[in-house]
Order: structure tokens, then sequence, then C-alpha cells
């Protein structure tokens, strides 16, 4: 039928184009629209056709939206209707009277189902809170994984919204549904070197994500406080140790470190601007149970398991890598703190009405280890040698070092880092091989 209609309608030789179009279309016409019951359902077609082309247009858009991302934005997002707006309600419940913020809190998690996130969102729970979870279940690494961390969240209450933060919509919803008090946003591109694979992701998350948020917060009435995941990474090459807020972080040494520190600089104009308050955590290297397979400890333990060989990066002149690791049960009490202490935003219906606070804190251990020191720990807790391949550390992004000071974090937030990375290690032994027992393989 289109192939006939298209014959007649538009002839291949030229010079007939205009006359026989005009007398093709007027015979199809009439023998299509000869009667007023024809001519409704032919409308009635035409509307549904445009209905579900726009609807679609819009689904496309929201999550795919610069670049070619679907492994960071799977595109089959079910959000809205009646059901789900009772999940998001019953999981923002507040169930507690006090606490450090003078009452319970209403808390939208972002990237909940990530490991960070995951932690976070049970110790509000566990404690009264209302917590509503966002996460987009990207595969950048096993989303079978962040599956299973939403599993039990919904298991302690927490409903996890699968959606994009760069989903102005469904934020713009969420606010609509719930008085959020608070933000903690930890939805993000993670991973340093990464991001000599895939760089546009860490702009659609780290950059272009962040600022859809803000723009929601800012708009939200009332406006909720921010807590978000800044990184130890801003640092870069700096060499003035151990790192203080105040030390300069104008040198990072890869896009993940310059998309968190242009964080920095966006969540403080939002501040300046709409005075939303603040607050930025600089993550020093977190590890522990439930953690992200891309990183070291965790793909060490897979390999080290499976007989494979582990590639560790050495400085220059043969010098041993370090990192500052902090175990997650420090960082979520560091989390935690940070709300409890955040202060309120002062601006309503986008508009400032007073200065809010805007803050930065260090969330480190204070004492850095060696990669290979890491790796005869690993070695010990899982009782089996690791075949190790040394080799100088790529240009790719990678620090030599980081090394925290909390002294902020301690004056304001009470945080005082309590677990060693032999301790900590040793519980994230016992939890991946109940996880995953001795020989199961992981996915990334
Ligand atoms: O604090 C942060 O802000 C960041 O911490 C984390 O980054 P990193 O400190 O780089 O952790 P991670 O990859 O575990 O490498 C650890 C060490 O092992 C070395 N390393 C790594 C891989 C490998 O195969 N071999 C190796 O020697 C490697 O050279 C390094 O010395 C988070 O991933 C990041 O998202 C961000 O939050």
């Amino acid at each position: 039928m289109r192939l006939l209609m298209e014959e007649e309608l538009f002839p291949s030789t030229p010079g007939k184009v205009k006359i026989e179009r005009a007398h093709a279309f007027n015979r199809q016409f009439n023998r299509c629209f000869a009667s007023t019951s024809t001519m409704f359902l032919w409308t009635l077609f035409l509307i549904a056709l445009t209905v579900s082309y726009l609807s679609f247009k819009s689904f496309v858009d929201t999550g795919t939206h610069y670049f070619n991302l679907s492994a960071v934005s799977p595109s089959s997002r079910a959000w809205g209707g009646l059901q789900w707006e009772k999940h998001v309600r019953t999981s923002a419940q507040i169930r507690r009277s006090g606490g450090g913020s003078g009452g319970g809190a209403s808390v939208l998690v972002t990237g909940a189902a990530g490991f960070v996130g995951f932690h976070v969102s049970l110790a509000l729970r566990k404690r009264g809170d209302g917590v509503v979870g966002l996460d987009n279940f990207n595969s950048y690494y096993d989303p079978s994984l962040k599956r299973a961390r939403r599993d039990l969240l919904a298991k302690s209450g927490v409903f996890v919204v699968d959606g994009d933060v760069n989903d102005a919509r469904l934020l713009a919803k969420l606010f609509d549904v719930v008085a959020f008090t608070h933000v903690m946003h930890f939805a993000a591109q993670a991973g340093v070197r990464y991001a000599i694979e895939n760089p546009a992701s860490y702009v659609h998350s780290n950059v272009a994500g962040l600022v859809t948020l803000l723009e929601a917060c800012k708009s939200a009435d009332p406006q909720p406080a921010i807590v978000w995941a800044s990184s130890s990474s801003v640092y870069g090459l700096n060499d003035k140790v151990p790192f203080s807020e105040s030390d300069k972080t104008d040198r990072p040494a890869s896009l993940y470190a310059a998309t968190k520190k242009a964080g920095e600089a966006i969540t403080h104009s939002y501040n300046h601007i709409y005075g939303l308050s603040i607050t930025g955590l600089r993550f020093f290297t977190v590890y522990g149970p439930w953690g992200r397979p891309d990183m070291a400890y965790f793909s060490f333990t897979r390999n080290i398991l499976q007989g494979k060989p582990i590639t560790v990066y050495r400085g220059k002149d043969k010098r041993d890598l370090a990192r500052d690791f902090t175990y997650i049960d420090d960082i979520v009490k560091g989390c935690v703190a940070s709300l409890d202490t955040a202060g309120r935003s002062t601006g309503s219906g986008g508009k400032k009405r007073g200065a809010a606070p805007y803050r930065i804190f260090n969330l480190g251990n204070t004492s850095p280890v060696t990669v290979p020191e890491l790796v005869g720990i690993l070695e010990r807790h899982l009782k089996v040698k690791a075949k190790k391949n040394v080799v100088e550390m790529p240009g790719n992004g990678d620090v030599p070092f980081t090394h925290a000071n909390v002294s902020r974090a301690r004056a304001q937030l009470g945080y005082k880092p309590a677990t060693d990375l032999d301790a900590g290690l040793k519980r994230f032994v016992k939890w991946y091989l109940s996880y995953y027992g001795y020989n199961r393989k992981t996915g990334m």
C-alpha cells in the first residue's frame, strides 16, 4: 500500500512531478476519505501515531542525550503511576523523632544501588530516616551486584527508583511527590583509568547529571540540603602531604578528577546563587563488603582466587604506589554526620533568601598503605599466593599516593576512622567468599 502510494504520488519523471502529483493525490484522497466515518478513523489513527512518536522521542532524549551511552544508561525505564508514587511516598516516610538534624530526615539517595550509596541508605533507614533511592543500574560493572544491593535495600524498606539523574522530568516528579529534606548524591561515573576509554560518560554523569540534579534541588520547595561525593583525586599532582582541604586542587591528573573538581566549582555556584546548603566529601579509595568490582582490592581478590595473574603498578624510580584506603563503615559515619550537620538551604522558588553553608571535607583513613602491602594482606586472608606482574604505572590518570588530613572532619563532624586495612580487608574477604564462593566467576 505504502509503495503503491509513493509510486502514484511521486512519479520518477521530474517534469511531470507537480501535475501528476496533484492528480494522483486527489484520486487517492477521494478513495480514502469518501465517507466521514473513514475520515474520523484516519484522524484517530494519526493522533495515536503522533502521541506514540512524541512519548518515544522524549523517552529516548532523557536517557541518552548527547552521547552513545549504552554502557552507562540502559534505556528501559519505567517510572510513574499511582502504585509507583505510593512506593516512593512509603519509602520516604520518617520513622523516628529527634536525631542530629532536629528530627528525622527524608532523604533522596542517588546511586543507591552503588557501593557507598547502598551502605549509606541502609544506615539511614536503620535509624528511622525516610530513604528513596535512585539508580540507573548501568553496566560499568556487573549490574547483578547492583540488583542484589537493591533487593537488600527493598527488604529494609528502601525503594530504589530505576532512573537517571539526567532525567529532569523524573527528578521534578520525585520532588513533587516528596518534600525531601536532604539529597545524598552518590550517582557518578567512578573509576580513574576508565576515563581514557569512555570520557563522555564522565561528562554525562559527573557534570551534566550533577547540574540536572542541582536544578531540581534549587527549584524544589523546600530546597533540600545536599551532601555529595567528591573525591581524593581532586588533589591530583599535589605533593604536599597529608592532603588538606585548603591545599590547591588545580592540577588534576585524570578526567575523572577534573569532573569532580568541576563538581566542586559547580556546587559552589549553586550555593552562591540559590542558597543551597552544600557539603562535598572527598572520599579516599573506599573499600569493603559489597564493594566495586572495578577497584584493585576487589579485582585482585578475584584473580588471586582464580589463579590468574594480577598487575601491580609501580611509580617512577621503582617506588611503590600508595593509597589512604578507607573502610566503608568509617565513610558511612562521615556521610551521616555530614547530613546531620548540613544546615538548611535558604532559598525557595528558585530564589536565594540568605547565605547557606558550603563545606568540603576529606574522609580518609590517615595512614597510606602501598599496593604490594595490600596484596600481601589479601594473600594472607585468602590463604593463596598471588601471581604478580609488576609494571611501571601507565600514564592513564593514576597518582603516586594519597594521604588525608582529616582534622577538619574530626572537628566539625566528629569523624574518626576506626578500621585499619588489615581488619577491613578481612571483613571484605569474608563477604566476598560468602557472596561469590571460592571458584565462581565474577563479572565486571
Ligand atoms: O579516592 C578516590 O577518589 C578514588 O579511589 C579509587 O581510585 P584508586 O585509588 O585509583 O583505586 P583503585 O582503582 O582500587 O587503585 C588502587 C591502587 O591500585 C593500583 N592498581 C590498580 C589496578 C591494577 O590493576 N593494578 C594496580 O596496581 C592503582 O594504581 C592504585 O594505586 C576509586 O576507584 C575512584 O573511583 C575514586 O573514588
